[in-house]
């Protein structure tokens, strides 16, 4: 499989990236802390953001914030020059359970997503566009079978499948392979990177697996532990855009990667914590393992990983 994950990183008349995250914090009630506070971030048109961090720093309501589930305490969310307000099409949602209809065959649940996207689509439209993102997923042959026909990583297909399907101009997915054994998983994660391939779809996803993290992301956000969590660093992958599965292992940049991001899961997401004064007052930091730098907005200093491996 090659991935040449050429992006049209095209930013807005106004320099913004196309998703632009300011000043977000949620605190949940008044007694106690916030659970996340002064998070900041953009992604580009076409990026693909993997964020890690330990249970309960806050992923999850962030990436809810994103989808506009959820209100956050303070900041904004703006995607494509518009403030995330509620939820809406233009975003689609991925979740670890599959939320399919069930008395729906797999093509129509697709159809059903469409059709909520593209009202005025004939019938035969609807069904071609639909059939198109189930080859992709690979359940043509399934396409007439019903949820509970289909095993725990077809499902997850066909909730990828119907995301994609509604072209959202992001794609939110919180943690959709954490239920499936390692071999469908990496099946899956194939597949995802192919579709993304061919849509140039904006991506930002919650695993808990590193090396999924390195395999798919672009960027990879990695979370302090909370409360009072922050993006405390961002990751760039240098790894190739060409990099399959199969073959990332042999990259010795892969270990220095990997190890980075081990390295602040086991230490350095709790001296954040620790230091929660601290760390409310401290930026974002970045590695970017043998990189030019170029403007990041949200970032203010360069940590080059290579040197201190
Ligand atoms: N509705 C709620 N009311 C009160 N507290 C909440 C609510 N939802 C989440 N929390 C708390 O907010 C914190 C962050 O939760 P969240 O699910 O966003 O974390 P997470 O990083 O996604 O965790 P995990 O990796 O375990 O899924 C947790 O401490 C959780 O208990």
């Amino acid at each position: 499989m090659l991935n040449d994950r050429t992006r049209d990183t095209s930013r807005s008349p106004a320099g913004r990236p196309f998703v632009q995250v300011d000043g977000l914090s949620k605190q949940y009630r008044p007694d106690l802390p916030p659970v996340f506070n002064q998070v900041q971030f953009g992604i580009e048109r076409g990026e693909f953001i993997c964020i890690i961090g330990h249970s309960g720093c806050g992923k999850s309501t962030i990436l809810n914030v994103l989808a506009g589930l959820e209100a956050a305490t303070t900041g904004t969310v703006i995607m494509d020059n518009r403030e995330v307000a509620g939820p809406g099409l233009d975003r689609g949602v991925v979740f670890q359970s599959h939320a399919l209809l069930p008395w729906l065959s797999v093509e129509e649940n697709i159809a059903f997503a469409v059709r909520s996207r593209y009202a005025d689509w004939s019938r035969d439209k609807v069904a071609a566009h639909a059939a198109r993102f189930i080859e992709m997923v690979g359940l043509s042959a399934a396409a007439k079978k019903k949820p509970a026909e289909l095993s725990g990583g077809m499902k997850q297909r066909v909730g990828i499948a119907r995301a994609f399907a509604i072209e959202p101009k992001m794609l939110l997915m919180d943690e959709p392979f954490g239920a499936l054994d390692a071999l469908t998983r990496g099946v899956i994660q194939d597949e995802l990177l192919n579709i993304c391939e061919a849509t140039q779809q904006t991506v930002f996803m919650i695993t808990h697996d590193v090396d999924e993290a390195i395999l798919l992301a672009d960027r990879i956000f990695l979370m302090s532990n909370g409360p009072r969590a922050r993006i405390a660093e961002i990751v760039i992958n240098t790894l190739s855009p060409q990099r399959t599965r199969a073959t990332i292992h042999r990259d010795p940049q892969f270990y220095r990667i990997r190890n980075h991001l081990v390295d602040f899961l086991v230490h350095r997401s709790r001296t954040f914590q620790m230091s929660g004064e601290v760390a409310e007052l401290a930026v974002t930091r970045i590695v970017r393992p043998g990189l030019e730098s170029d403007a990041v907005p949200d970032i203010s200093s360069v940590l080059d990983i290579r040197a201190s491996a």
